[in-house]
C-alpha cells in the first residue's frame, strides 16, 4: 500500500501510529515486540515524534529489541553509524533495556565474523520463524534500500539472514539483513521523500522488473504488509 501525504509532520504522525499499533498488537500476543530500525536521515522526524509524548508514552519500551536494518560499519561514535543516529534521536529517550538494544558493531570482530553472530542473536530474539514484527527502511535515490546496493551480491544471498560485504562506492563494509529475512517481516513500513526519491520511486513500483538496478524491487509487494509512506514531491511520478 502506498501512503501519501503533503506534508512530513503527517507522513511522520502516521508512520509513528504504524509503529505504536505494531508494538501493541505483538506485545499483548507475545509480551514483546521485534523491530528493525533504519539508518540515513528520512527517518529522524519519525524517531523524534516517537521520543516525544504523548507517543513515547504508547509503547511499552521495556518489551521492545531493538535491531537494525542496516549498517555501515564504523564504530558507534563516528557520525555515519546509524545506530548513533539513532540513540541521539530516539533510544537514549527511552526506558528500552540496554540488553534489549542490538547495534551493528562489534569492536574486534571482523564484519563477516559479526554478521554471524548477529544473526545467532536473531534466532534468540525472534519468533522461531524469524520473523520480525516490524521492520522500517528507507530507499536511496539510487533505489537501493536496506544495504542492498545495485549490482552487488548480497541481492542474490538467500542462505544467510545477515551479510557483511565490502562496498566498493563508498570504500567501507556494510552489514545487511538480507532479502529473504526482510521479505518474512510481519509488517513493512518504508520512508521516502523528496523529489530526489521520485525516479526511483516510479521505477521500483511501476517500472519493468530490474532489481539488479532498482534492488527495492526485491521487497514484497503483497499490500497490507508493506506500506510506503511517501511525500508528493517523492510521488511525483507514480
Ligand atoms: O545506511 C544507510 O544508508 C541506510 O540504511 C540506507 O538504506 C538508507 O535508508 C537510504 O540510503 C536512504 O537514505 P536517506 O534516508 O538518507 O535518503
Amino acid at each position: 500500500m502506498v501512503r501519501k501525504f503533503d506534508d512530513l509532520q503527517q507522513l511522520n504522525t502516521e508512520a509513528a501510529k504504524l509503529f505504536i499499533t505494531a508494538a501493541k498488537a505483538a506485545i499483548a500476543a507475545k509480551g514483546r515486540f521485534t523491530v528493525a530500525l533504519t539508518g540515513g536521515t528520512s527517518p529522524v522526524g519519525l524517531y523524534r515524534l516517537l521520543a516525544s509524548s504523548p507517543y513515547r508514552d504508547e509503547v511499552q519500551w521495556e518489551q521492545v529489541y531493538i535491531f537494525w536494518g542496516d549498517e555501515r560499519w564504523v564504530p558507534l561514535d563516528d557520525e555515519r553509524s546509524n545506530a548513533r543516529m539513532t540513540f541521539e534521536t530516539l533510544l537514549s529517550h527511552v526506558p528500552v533495556p540496554q540488553h534489549q538494544i542490538f547495534p551493528m558493531w562489534g569492536d574486534g570482530a571482523s564484519p563477516d565474523e559479526f554478521a554471524r553472530k548477529y544473526e545467532q542473536s536473531l534466532h534468540l530474539h525472534l519468533d522461531p520463524e524469524g520473523r520480525f514484527d516490524l521492520i522500517l527502511l528507507g530507499m536511496g535515490a539510487d533505489g537501493h534500500t536496506a544495504s542492498w546496493f545495485p549490482h552487488t551480491g548480497v541481492l542474490h544471498e538467500y542462505d544467510k539472514w545477515v551479510a557483511a560485504y565490502y562496498l566498493h562506492a563508498q570504500d567501507m563494509y556494510r552489514i545487511t539483513l538480507t532479502v529473504p529475512l526482510i521479505n518474512q517481516a510481519k509488517q513493512i513500513a518504508v520512508i521516502a521523500y523528496g523529489a530526489n526519491k521520485a525516479d526511483a520511486l516510479y521505477e521500483v513500483l511501476q517500472g519493468e522488473r530490474n532489481a539488479e538496478q532498482y534492488p527495492a524491487q526485491l521487497l514484497p509487494t503483497a499490500d497490507g504488509r508493506i506500506t510506503w509512506f511517501v511525500d508528493e514531491a517523492a510521488a511525483a511520478r507514480i
